[in-house]
């Protein structure tokens, strides 16, 4: 199967530097997230990768070749990069069809991709008509028009209702499950951490994480244990005996840190506690992710303000 590989990959544009001796690959079979504050080099990646831009220094070869000596490049790869590029004035359905006829596929290819974005009741509207998340939709129609072995998203959930948020988030599931390549920039963390198997994350031009996202978020979190009893307050006073850090949060419940839920429910086993709810809580990527750049020194005025956290 296709795999994309950048080696050593740098781009200079004058004196700034916006990939930096890159390396990775993104195999076949998994969703690959790609992540970065902006400006961190993602968009430049995705055009060296796609022939758009000449690299400085390095390459980028997707299957072993560079995209420009592919032979049928749009059966290969599927791009959705800017949505506005599709023309205005033509109807959605005559956009994917010009794209199909002069790539050497049939009008029933287009009728199936229509379907697929959810667009089959509006192919026929003026694309000037459409509102960004349609445009949306019909750019990620245009990247599956070939049934490529390799789909690249530049920011996919862009202007997606969250209908359309469930059904892209499906859709790049189901593609790496029939085993395609699939790289999903994003800046979303709540997003991308539902979706994506594996994460490559850059700052400022320079590979940060290439991990499998499981790994990542274990890499970057510390265990902590949420747990709910009958009598809180002796639950309290034997944490404090023994040592643990521990809070009570307003609905009674305690958190305890630095512990595994095996652990502490043996504890409370043994001290005669009675135990209604014991959970292991799991590091959201967004907590992982800023903790990482908050740990890369020279990355620090790059990491985002705490009062615009939510969604980064
Ligand atoms: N055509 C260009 N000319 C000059 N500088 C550029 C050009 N394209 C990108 N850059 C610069 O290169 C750096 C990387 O930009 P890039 O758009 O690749 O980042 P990004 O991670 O995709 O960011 P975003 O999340 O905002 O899209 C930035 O400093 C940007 O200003």
């Amino acid at each position: 199967m296709t795999s994309i590989d950048v080696h050593e990959l740098t781009k200079d544009y004058g004196a700034t530097r916006a990939v930096d001796h890159l390396t990775f690959s993104v195999r076949p079979g998994r969703v690959t997230g790609f992540l970065g504050p902006n400006g961190a080099g993602k968009s430049t990646t995705m055009r060296l990768v796609l022939g758009l831009d000449r690299p400085t220094g390095g390459t980028a070869t997707i299957g072993g070749q560079a995209y420009a000596a592919l032979d049928d490049p749009l059966r290969r790869v599927g791009v959705l990069l800017d949505p506005q590029a599709a023309h205005g004035s033509r109807t959605a359905r005559n956009h994917l069809l010009a794209l199909a006829t002069s790539n050497g596929m049939g009008r029933g290819r287009v009728e199936e991709v229509l379907e697929e974005a959810g667009l089959a009741k509006v192919g026929g509207r003026r694309i000037k008509a459409f509102s960004l998340g349609m445009r949306q939709r019909l750019g990620i129609a245009a990247a599956l028009l070939g049934d490529p072995e390799v789909v690249m998203l530049d920011e996919p959930s862009n202007g997606l209702d969250p209908e359309g948020i469930v059904w892209i988030r499906e859709l790049m599931k189901r593609l790496a499950r029939e085993g395609r390549t699939v790289l999903v920039s994003s800046h979303l963390m709540n997003e991308t951490s539902s979706f994506a198997d594996h994460l490559i994350v850059l700052g400022r031009g320079r590979l940060l994480i290439d991990l499998p996202m499981q790994e990542f978020l274990d890499s970057r979190s510390r265990p902590r244990v949420r747990m709910r009893t009958s009598e809180p307050s002796r639950l309290g006073e034997v944490l404090t005996r023994k040592g643990y850090r521990a809070a009570q949060g307003e609905d009674g419940r305690w958190t305890v840190e630095d512990v595994k839920a095996e652990e502490i429910g043996a504890m409370a086993a043994r001290e005669g506690i009675a135990v209604l709810e014991l959970i292991d809580e799991q590091a959201t990527l967004e907590q992982a992710y800023l903790d990482l750049t908050a740990d890369a020194a020279e990355f620090a005025s790059a990491a985002v303000p705490p009062t615009t956290r939510q969604e980064i």
